[in-house]
């Protein structure tokens, strides 16, 4: 049964994993929804693969947000960012996370599970989530992204 306002599309490899699963109990605990669109075991897997499932996720509008994971969140921002209609940062302190809702209305959180630790993660999640976007003149350049991403130019 649906919980919350939003549903979070989560993602990793195995090496994002065991923060994915920190991640899951911490928003259990905040009562949010989400749905994991793999992977499920330590075995190692390809991220490009995970990253696009959740991203895929978001973009359709079956998920509000997407939060991904892999050892640095490079490799699965870098493939979240390839479809179109997602936002996608690698965050590895607050203030990042913070500004990319506020600034950029990223619709997706990358975090690296060999990079930052479980309560800075938390920390991080919370704020991105808690977060809107300001709009005014963010809008004008977030419009801007959203015309590269459908022409590959701004006009
Ligand atoms: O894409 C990455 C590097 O930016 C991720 O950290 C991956 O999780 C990493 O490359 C996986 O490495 P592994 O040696 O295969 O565990």
């Amino acid at each position: 049964m649906k919980r919350s306002e939003i549903m979070i599309a989560l993602g990793s490899d195995h090496a994002g994993l065991p923060l994915k699963k920190v991640i899951m109990e911490y928003l259990d605990e905040l009562k949010l929804d989400y749905k994991d669109y793999g992977t499920y075991s330590n075995q190692s897997v390809h991220y490009p693969e995970y990253g696009l499932k959740a991203a895929q996720a978001v973009a359709s509008g079956e998920c509000e947000k997407g939060i991904i994971f892999c050892g640095t969140g490079v490799g699965i921002s870098i493939t979240a960012n390839k479809v179109k209609g997602i936002r996608c940062v690698n965050c590895s302190e607050p203030y990042s996370a913070q500004m990319s809702r506020e600034h950029n209305d990223a619709n997706m959180l990358a975090l690296g599970s060999r990079v930052v630790g479980d309560e800075l993660a938390k920390m991080i999640v919370k704020i991105w989530l808690e977060t809107s976007f300001l709009g005014d003149r963010h809008q004008i350049r977030v419009d801007q992204i959203k015309e590269i991403d459908e022409t590959g130019e701004i006009k």
